[in-house]
C-alpha cells in the first residue's frame, strides 16, 4: 500500500495555514507529526522530494520533543530575514543549512559573509571560499573619508573624496596606488596631502583593495555558494567588503547582469550596521526584493540591528534569547496577528527556533535539521582536546 504523502509547510509562501498553531492561541501545542501530515502546504513524498524552490530547513517541533512535518522556506521569491539567538544556540548553523539548500536549488545563488571563518564546510556543497577583494571604485567617493576614519569636512577627508571622485569619473577602476599618486599631485597643502596619503596607505595594508577584483556577479553566476572569508580582516575593511558585495548584487540585478536571484547571508550582522556597509544593507532590506535580492542577517545582538531589519523582514527565526534589550527587539516583530508574548515562546534547545512567517501570519516552533556539510563553529570543549594538541 502506498505510504501517505507528507505535507511540507513552506515559510514565506502564501498558502493554506497549517493546523495546530495560530495567532488566536499562541500557547497551543504545535501537534505531532501526524497532525501535520494532513492539510498544510504542498505534498511531498516521504522520501523527501520537496516542491520546487523550497529550502527544507527542519521540522515542526512538538511539545513532547518529537519532530513533526517538514518545514521549508520559499526560494521562489526574494525575502528578507533575520536569524536571532544568543551565543551557541545555532544561528550560524541555521544560516549554513539555508546556504546548503540554496546551493541545491535552481535559479538562486547564495553569497555568505563569514566574519568568523565557520562556513568553509560549504565547499563540500560545491562552494568556494574567497578572500575579500574590493575595487576601490566600488566604494562611493563620499564614503571614502568615513572608511578611512577621516572627517569629510577636514582637509584630508575632502581631498580623498575629491581624488576618488575624479579617478572614477568616466567609469575607470583606479588602484589605491593611483589614488595615492593623485593625492601626491593634488593642489593642497603638504600636510593635508601627507595625512590623506597616510590614511590611504593604511587602507592598502588591509589587503582587500584590488583594481581588478572579480565582480560580485561572477561570484554568484553559477549558483554555488560563495563564502567571503572575513576572519581576521580589520573591521573597516570587512565593512567595505560587505558594502561592495551588497551593493554589487543589487546593481547587478537592476542592470540585468545577474540572471540568478542572489541571497546574501550575513553572519554577525550587527557588526555591519554601524559602518560603511549600513547604507547598502539598508537598501537590500527596503528595496532589495523588487530586483530579486534576498538578505538574511544573523546576529546574537538583535538590539544592535536597526529596527528596519526587523520591520522589513518577512521571515524571522529566533533561537533562544535572554538579554532584555534583545528580547525587546524581537517584541517589535509582534505583529497584530501574533497575540501573546513571542519571547515567552522561544524554545530552549540548541537548533530549535521560533519562526515567524509574515506571509501566512503565523509563528511556529521548529527544529532546524542537521547540516549535510561540516559546520566550522564548534565551541572548544575541555573534554575534546583540539587537533593541535
Ligand atoms: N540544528 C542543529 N542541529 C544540530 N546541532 C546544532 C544545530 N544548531 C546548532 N547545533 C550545534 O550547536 C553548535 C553551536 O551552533 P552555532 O555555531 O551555529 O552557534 P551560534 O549561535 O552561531 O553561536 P555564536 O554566536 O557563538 O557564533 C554547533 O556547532 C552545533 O554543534
Amino acid at each position: 500500500m502506498p505510504r501517505p504523502a507528507v505535507r511540507v509547510y513552506v515559510l514565506g509562501r502564501d498558502g493554506p495555514e497549517p493546523d495546530g498553531d495560530d495567532a488566536s492561541n499562541p500557547g497551543r501545542d504545535l501537534g505531532d507529526a501526524s497532525d501535520r501530515d494532513s492539510d498544510c502546504g504542498d505534498a511531498i513524498d516521504r522520501d523527501g522530494d520537496l516542491p520546487s524552490h523550497t529550502a527544507r530547513i527542519g521540522s515542526f517541533l512538538a511539545r513532547d520533543g518529537s519532530a513533526g512535518a517538514p518545514v521549508g522556506v520559499d526560494l521562489d521569491r526574494p525575502h528578507a530575514g533575520v536569524v536571532f539567538g544568543k551565543r551557541g544556540t545555532g544561528k550560524s548553523y541555521t544560516l549554513g543549512v539555508l546556504a546548503e539548500e540554496l546551493a541545491a536549488a535552481d535559479g538562486v545563488a547564495p553569497v555568505v559573509v563569514d566574519p568568523m571563518g565557520v562556513f568553509g564546510g560549504l565547499e563540500a556543497a560545491g562552494g568556494q571560499v574567497v578572500d575579500p577583494a574590493v575595487r576601490p571604485g566600488s566604494i562611493p567617493p563620499s564614503t571614502w573619508p568615513d572608511l578611512l576614519g577621516l572627517d569629510p569636512e577636514s582637509g584630508p577627508g575632502s581631498l580623498v573624496w575629491r581624488v576618488v571622485a575624479d579617478a572614477v569619473d568616466g567609469g575607470a577602476s583606479p588602484s589605491l596606488a593611483a589614488l595615492r599618486d593623485a593625492v601626491a599631485a593634488a593642489d593642497a597643502p603638504a600636510e593635508t596631502r601627507r595625512a590623506a596619503a597616510n590614511h590611504l596607505r593604511l587602507a592598502a595594508s588591509w589587503g582587500i583593495f584590488d583594481a581588478d577584483a572579480r565582480s560580485v556577479t561572477s561570484l554568484a553566476a553559477d549558483g554555488d555558494p560563495a563564502v567571503i572569508d572575513l576572519a581576521g580582516v580589520p573591521d573597516a575593511a570587512a565593512a567595505a567588503a560587505v558594502r561592495a558585495v551588497a551593493r554589487g548584487l543589487y546593481d547587478a540585478r537592476i542592470d540585468g547582469r545577474l540572471r540568478r536571484l542572489p541571497w546574501l547571508l550575513v553572519d554577525e550582522a550587527h557588526a555591519f550596521f554601524d559602518g560603511v556597509a549600513e547604507p547598502a544593507l539598508r537598501t537590500l532590506l527596503t528595496r532589495g526584493r523588487a530586483p530579486g535580492v534576498s538578505l538574511v542577517c544573523a546576529t546574537q545582538r538583535p538590539a544592535a540591528l536597526p529596527s528596519v531589519a526587523v520591520s522589513q523582514s518577512d521571515l524571522l527565526v529566533s533561537h533562544r534569547l535572554t538579554a532584555a534589550r534583545d528580547v525587546d527587539r524581537l517584541a517589535e516583530a509582534e505583529a497584530t496577528y501574533l497575540a501573546g508574548d513571542l519571547a515567552a515562546r522561544l524554545p530552549e534547545g540548541v537548533g530549535e527556533a521560533l519562526v515567524v512567517d509574515d506571509a501566512t501570519e503565523t509563528a511556529h516552533t521548529v527544529r532546524i535539521r542537521e547540516r549535510r556539510t561540516p559546520h566550522g563553529g564548534e565551541s572548544p570543549r575541555a573534554s575534546r582536546p583540539s587537533d593541535a594538541e
